[in-house]
């Protein structure tokens, strides 16, 4: 709902593989994304998640690489100004703005890059904060990343995701451990995203933003140390079997160091296979009936900490004549 004639923005936040883009798939396929404008924004150098969010919102805006919150503001601040300007030119006003952000984000600065920005704070105000924890790794994701406890920290809902994986007990457990770190939260259950967007926002007091709450947060544009997305590229259609026996051994081997896996693997079939792993666990490999796009490559982004690239790449270029294609790797920190 417009507040005084500003455009509501929900920032769909959370650790890496808790489930925001299959939470803003499921909005969207319940339609209560229409005339919304998504920004999606990804750690790594290849964007995957606007090709699975196929029944695609009023108008995607992608900002690539780095994390909303401290490389790339300026883009931020360019997306929204540029819907702006498109809004006003075709004449059609925008119901609302979802922002995914990266799952290494802290939240606050993009709060506050719509609080300062003397354009954005006359247009924009920030309608809730949404945070998935993943109800299966959560537990585990709060205790070892800094991240996620900033997340938590600002949330106005938080979505346990998953729910399908876990018992009541481990459920329990995990919500009195964000009713702590979040006090003031809704907590919403879901599994693969069934929720709807009137549920995520509404507050039975009408909680609306509140700036105090967000005045004693820091303007922090740190990452926990050495964590790096590596980017790698094949041309060739992949042999997938010897694939997953790569994978399997870089998870054997380094399971605790990676953090997320994600990519779209071209195995010579009409569509390609898409890859999803959190931490040590593979999901099941989906076979896509069709390309997202005309780009038949391979891409695949792997969320890295404490692992060196060289070994990656290393492994990969001994692995590459079983897989029958020549990886390309880039790397960023
Ligand atoms: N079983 C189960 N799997 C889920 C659920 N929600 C998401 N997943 C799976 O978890 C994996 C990660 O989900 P995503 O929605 O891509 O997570 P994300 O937070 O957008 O990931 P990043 O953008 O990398 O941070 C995918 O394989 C999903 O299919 C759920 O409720 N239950």
């Amino acid at each position: 709902m417009h507040i005084n004639n500003k455009t509501p923005v929900v920032v769909v936040t959370g650790f890496l593989g808790s489930g925001k883009t299959t939470l803003i798939k499921s909005l969207s396929e319940r339609n209560d994304l229409e005339r919304t404008a998504l920004i999606v924004n990804e750690f790594g150098d290849v964007s995957i998640d606007h090709h699975l969010l196929k029944s695609a919102p009023e108008q995607v805006a992608l900002i690539g690489g780095g994390c909303v919150c401290c490389q790339v503001r300026e883009d931020l601040v360019q997306s929204f100004r540029n819907l702006l300007n498109e809004s006003e030119a075709s004449n059609s006003q925008i119901n609302r703005v979802v922002i995914e952000t990266s799952g290494l984000a802290d939240p606050a600065p993009i709060v506050f890059t719509l609080l300062r920005d003397s354009v954005l704070q006359h247009h924009f105000f920030v309608e809730r904060i949404v945070v998935t924890v993943d109800a299966f790794n959560g537990l585990h994701t709060i205790k070892t990343q800094q991240e996620s406890l900033k997340q938590l920290a600002i949330a106005d809902t938080v979505v346990l995701t998953k729910v399908d994986l876990v018992g009541p007990f481990q459920l329990e457990t995990l919500e009195k451990s964000i009713e702590q770190l979040a006090p003031d939260a809704k907590i919403v259950r879901s599994s693969f995203g069934a929720t709807s967007m009137r549920e995520l926002i509404e507050e039975e007091n009408a909680l609306r933003f509140d700036k105090k709450k967000y005045d004693n947060l820091t303007l922090s544009s740190e990452h926990i140390s050495k964590t790096r997305a590596v980017s790698v590229l094949f041309n060739e259609p992949i042999n997938w079997s010897n694939f997953g026996v790569w994978m399997s051994m870089l998870l054997h081997a380094h399971g605790q160091d990676v953090l997320r896996i994600k990519g779209i693997i071209n195995v010579g079939t009409a569509g390609p296979v898409s890859l999803n792993g959190v931490q040590h666990i593979i999901y099941p490999p989906q076979h896509l009936k069709e390309w997202p796009d005309t780009n038949r490559e391979s891409r695949m982004t792997l969320i890295v900490r404490e692992l060196d690239t060289a070994s990656i790449l290393k492994s990969l270029n001994v692995f590459s004549r079983y897989f029958g294609a020549t990886p390309v790797l880039s790397s960023r920190e």
